[in-house]
């Protein structure tokens, strides 16, 4: 059977950030942080039909088995993004647009050097301080009791959040595979409810709305600008992030592609930006294909290029 997953998985070509109220048949939306085999997902879906619910999963084959449980099931109310949740909630949802978070059993990374990787990380809190609205929850369920604490510790240093006392093995309305399988060893569980009270006091500017594309009136060819910035480096706007140009080729036809590296938040991508001449000097724009994010990283990246070109 095939599927066409794109009713499901939504990616940024739909327009930054993603209109989900407009897909969701009452305004409300609740998203899923790391939904794997999707079953949770399906069940939210299921018990919130006047709800849009939205899953986010960094495994492409998570994704792609979630959007098919939910195209299997018929369900017109759930959607599908693949990527790190802590990168796409950030990029892809306006201010205080989610009324609720879910993340069931994330990998708690217990090692010290593995910290870092941690979905709660502590800029976690301003991250969901950014995406939950007024009223709002975010609702973790773990099988480590020390990865609730510490959780519940990112919170508390957050005005915006009231954290509920963290419950052992509190009857839950769905329980999935993998909690089923933790249970039948005898094993407890924790789960902690965060409450956000109080509204973001400074609204984050639109960083997303910048074009992908600029020129610049310059004397130079193609290739000078290319050779001028291979091995270049340097941090993202507002010191966020970073960016590398790896690789320069001039194509047949003159045009000069440069292969950017950049790191946002730990999110990687690898893009191009192309270098075309025109009659008053070059147009610069990032590649579409692989349909890389604006972040902080490439917009750096593509002013490089632009102060580059134009400089004397
Ligand atoms: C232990 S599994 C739990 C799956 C599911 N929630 C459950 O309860 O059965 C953790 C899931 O989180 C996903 N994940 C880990 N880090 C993530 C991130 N930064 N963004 C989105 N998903 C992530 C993993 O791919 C994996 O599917």
């Amino acid at each position: 059977m095939s599927w066409n997953l794109n009713k499901v998985i939504v990616s940024q070509n739909d327009g930054l950030p993603v209109d989900w109220r407009e897909m969701s048949p009452s305004g409300r939306i609740f998203v899923e942080i790391g939904f794997g085999n999707g079953e949770f997902l399906e069940y939210l879906a299921r018990s919130n039909p006047e709800v849009l619910i939205v899953g986010i999963e960094v495994s492409q084959w998570c994704a792609a088995k979630g959007a098919r449980r939910i195209l299997a099931a018929g369900y017109e109310n759930a959607r599908v993004m693949h990527g790190d949740a802590r990168f796409l909630l950030r990029h892809c949802f306006a201010p205080e647009s989610v009324e609720r978070v879910y993340m069931n059993f994330p990998c708690p990374w217990p090692k010290t050097r593995h910290a870092s990787r941690r979905v709660t990380v502590p800029s976690f809190s301003d991250l969901m301080n950014y995406l939950i609205s007024p009223g709002g929850s975010f609702e973790l369920a773990t099988d480590v009791d020390w990865y609730a604490q510490e959780t519940a510790e990112v919170f508390s240093v957050n005005p915006a959040f009231r954290a509920d006392p963290v419950e052992i093995n509190p009857i839950r309305p769905y329980v999935t595979k993998y909690e089923r399988k933790w249970k039948a060893m005898g094993k407890d569980t924790w789960h902690l409810t965060i409450h956000k009270d109080t509204e973001l006091t400074e609204k984050p500017e639109g960083e997303d709305d910048w074009p992908m594309e600029c020129e610049a009136s310059t004397k130079k060819s193609v290739k000078e600008v290319i050779d001028s910035l291979k091995d270049c480096e340097g941090e993202g706007v507002g010191g966020r992030g970073h960016w590398v140009f790896r690789d320069a080729f001039l194509s047949d036809g003159g045009v000069g592609l440069l292969l950017v590296i950049t790191a946002d938040e730990g999110f990687e991508q690898h893009f191009y930006l192309k270098v075309i001449p025109n009659p008053r000097g070059v147009t610069i724009k990032v590649d579409s294909v692989g349909h890389p994010y604006r972040t902080p990283a490439m917009r750096a990246a593509l002013l490089k290029a632009l102060a580059a070109a134009e400089q004397q």
